[in-house]
């Protein structure tokens, strides 16, 4: 394959300088592999050779073992496709060598990368340099001995906190700990890396095997203390994944019984886990999270990202203060517009709130924080609206409202502004209805609190040009989020696709489910919390300002019952005011709250829908069922309108935007690992018995009926100027 190539220099001072080259990241693919193994060998056997450096091209070490080749492993089944590299090439050809090797690593050394990196007798680097083992993110663990020489580099402790929480270090701290022997600036890191190699060959500086190493390790009572705390945090973070247990497992093999004998177990369970469901997972977001910054007919028809430094953000709610908080952390410059100063007060200390957070949690500094709120100026009126580059209305779900404030903006703003809404739900097209500049018009939805959740859903309309969705883009990852571009309809991609989630819970409750039942088997399943808890959590708000624009869009798939508003009635707001479907006090996790009771049977009294007036009896299995696969059936709908350019987008959508658990790869994904088939008919089942709320989609059917996958394949350009996109 063009581009893939590991090349070899031999300098007059017998230095052999090996360059991995396959851009943009240096990925190790199998013929990287292979071609290391070659250029070795011809070192090792040439006269005129004394020492090796290893370094990669394009200003970088390398990015791990190639990503790619784990997919094909997952579709294919065929372990081959996995070089022999932790003993054949890092023991054998480079650490046992005669000849000393020395990384030079700028950029990065990930995974791999830096496992290959940690085989060599020494590491130089450059300051920017990114280190460390994310494997734990793949499903898998370190495989090229990465298990073992970390901990003999760094400790045990600071080497597990790397690996179960697939912390990368800069060269900095990786100095401090070891795993750097020196930093020195990038002009100079080929030169001093060739001056070290050879001072180790002459033995004027220590040659070293790290694997052979136990002098970080501490007693084997200390390392088996460190484990057993370690085993108690991996089940805590990572309660359904197993690679995080055996990780610990082939660490604590070479603690005991030896580097080697580690290095072993390490490969062994490689393999199992890359065929794991938790790998298949993980690494199929990995490339769908990359897939979302490919749209058609927007990224690739040459567009430049014009600059977008003032940002005006118009109502100062909960939603508001997270985007202007997200938007001063990244240095674009906020001016807040409230309709009283009593609201704007409120709002700008909202937003301040969000700062000390995250000071608090030591992601931010004090001058940080300081420079943030320079960039930040509230206002009561427009007046400043004619210099700001784009605008983002955040005020409460009032068609009416939102409607004259687009007509307000329109003429007030340059011509060139972008004009974004961050409604969750209301069409764009009813949103920018008395405005002529449809083309400027978008959705930028964020999902609270906007300041922490990485997804950012832009929506487009047929008439939205391509250049401002293109700078929207720009904007997103300029402020770390995830954008994902979805086509307009009631509810957009992600509160679309998850609204028959919320009421196919409500409804299980109404047949005769306890709820916090319900709320237990879905985060088990694992989503951060269950549909009640977060419905306490957001407050109650949004279900009263959405229920009827759901009910006119999505008329016969809605469960509309009256337990919220009896909540409500009885004094419960959520977690705002402590008393929900929970009870929240500061400090402590939410507790069940038994009283709920009353107000539950009278909600189901109302609704009557128990067939028989007695409750169903559902194992935990069904519960799980019947409130994914009414989510699922809307996905389809979601794919069949084209609302998304690919399935996968809906993947990433519904991991970053509603927390479906990552290692399960997404909602489509998850589902076609479940089987179109199976959800077909239970659904079908389902809707003969409690109604027309579980009726299949005719996607969903056809799908079935096939024996095709729910995954659709990717629009063709065509496709998406014919589609809501
Ligand atoms: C046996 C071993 O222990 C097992 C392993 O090594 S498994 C691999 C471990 N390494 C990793 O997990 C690192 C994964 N990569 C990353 O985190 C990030 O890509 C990065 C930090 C390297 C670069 O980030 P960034 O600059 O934002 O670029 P990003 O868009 O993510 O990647 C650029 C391209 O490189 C590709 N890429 C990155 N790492 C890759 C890898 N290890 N294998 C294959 N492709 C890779 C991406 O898919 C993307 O391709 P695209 O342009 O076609 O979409």
């Amino acid at each position: 394959m063009a581009g893939i190539r590991v090349s070899m220099e031999v300098g007059s001072d017998g230095v052999a300088v090996i360059t991995i080259s396959n851009p943009p990241v240096n990925a190790l693919h199998p013929m990287i592999i292979a071609g290391l193994k070659e250029k070795y060998t011809e070192a090792m056997n040439r006269d005129d050779v004394k020492a090796i450096v290893l370094t990669g091209d394009v200003g970088k070490f390398s990015g791990g073992f190639d990503i790619n080749v784990l997919a094909e492993i997952h579709k294919t089944g065929d372990l081959s496709r996995l070089p022999d590299v932790s003993v054949e090439l890092v023991v054998n050809i480079i650490e046992d060598a005669k000849k000393p090797s020395v990384a030079a690593i700028r950029g990065l050394a990930l995974g791999g990368g830096l496992e290959l990196a940690m085989g060599c007798h020494a590491r130089i680097s450059s300051p920017e340099a990114e280190l460390g083992l994310p494997e734990l993110t793949l499903g898998v663990i370190p495989g090229f001995g990465g298990t073992q020489r970390l901990p003999r580099l760094v400790g045990l402790s600071k080497a597990i906190e790397m690996m179960l929480l697939s912390k990368s270090i800069r060269a900095k701290e990786g100095k401090e700990y070891g795993l750097i022997d020196a930093i020195v600036p990038p002009e100079e890191l080929i030169k001093i890396s060739r001056l070290w190699a050879l001072e180790i060959a002459e033995r004027c500086k220590p040659w070293i095997n790290s694997l052979c190493r136990t002098d970080r390790l501490g007693s084997l009572a200390e390392a088996h203390e460190i484990l057993k705390v370690a085993r108690q945090q991996a089940k805590r973070i990572a309660p359904n994944m197993p690679q995080h247990q055996v990780c610990l497992d082939a660490i604590q093999e070479g603690v005991v019984f030896g580097g080697y004998a580690g290095v072993l177990k390490e490969a062994k369970v490689f393999k199992e886990l890359v065929l794991s469901s938790t790998s298949k997972g993980l690494v199929h977001v990995f490339f769908a999270q990359r897939a979302t910054s490919k749209v058609p007919n927007v990224t690739d028809v040459g567009l430049r990202p014009r600059q977008i430094k003032r940002v005006a953000v118009i109502g100062v709610g909960l939603m508001g203060s997270g985007i202007a908080t997200t938007l001063i952390l990244n240095n674009i410059s906020v001016i807040l517009k409230e309709i009283d100063s009593k609201f704007l007060h409120k709002g700008l200390k909202m937003i301040e709130a969000n700062l000390e957070g995250l000071m608090k949690k030591g992601s931010l500094t004090q001058d940080k924080m300081n420079k943030a709120l320079s960039l930040l100026k509230g206002v009561l009126d427009y007046s400043e609206f004619k210099h700001v580059d784009m605008v983002i209305e955040a005020v409460i779900e009032s068609v009416s409202l939102k409607q004259s404030i687009f007509a307000d903006i329109e003429k007030l703003c340059p011509p060139t502004c972008i004009l974004a809404t961050n409604t969750s739900s209301i069409d764009l097209n009813i949103v920018g209805e008395r405005t002529h500049s449809q083309d400027r018009i978008l959705g930028a939805h964020f999902f609270s609190p906007a300041h922490l959740m990485p997804l950012l859903e832009i929506v487009r309309t047929e008439k939205t040009s391509p250049q401002v969705i293109f700078d929207l883009m720009t904007v997103g990852k300029t402020i770390k989020k995830v954008p994902v571009v979805v086509g307009n309809c009631t509810g957009f991609a992600v509160n679309r696709t998850f609204f028959p989630y919320n009421q196919a819970a409500n409804m299980l409750v109404h047949l005769g489910v306890d709820l916090f039942r319900i709320d237990r088997v879905i985060s088990n399943f694992g989503m951060p919390m269950g549909p009640f808890q977060l419905q306490d959590l957001g407050g109650y708000g949004l279900h009263f300002a959405v229920g009827e624009i759901y009910d006119s869009a999505f008329r016969g798939r809605m469960f509309r019952s009256d337990l919220v508003k009896l909540l409500v009635e009885n004094g419960r707001n959520g977690k705002s005011n402590g008393k929900g479907f929970y009870i929240h006090e500061k400090g402590s996790k939410p507790k069940p709250d038994p009283s709920i009771q009353a107000i539950v049977e009278e909600s189901r009294r109302r609704a009557n829908v128990m067939p028989g007036g007695k409750p169903i009896i559902v194992s935990d299995q069904e519960i799980l069922e019947m409130v994914f696969f009414p989510a699922v059936n809307e996905a389809c709908r979601v794919m069949d309108e084209r609302v998304v350019v690919r399935a996968s987008d809906l993947d990433i959508a519904s991991v970053l935007g509603m927390g479906f658990p990552r290692y399960r790869g997404g909602i489509v994904f998850w589902a076609d690992t479940v089987g179109a088939g199976y959800i077909y008919s239970r659904l079908k089942k389902w809707a003969e018995i409690y109604g027309g709320f579980f009726r299949p989609s005719s996607y969903l059917e056809e799908r079935a009926n096939k024996g095709l996958p729910l995954s659709m394949h990717d629009m063709s350009p065509l496709e998406v100027s014919r589609s809501r996109m």
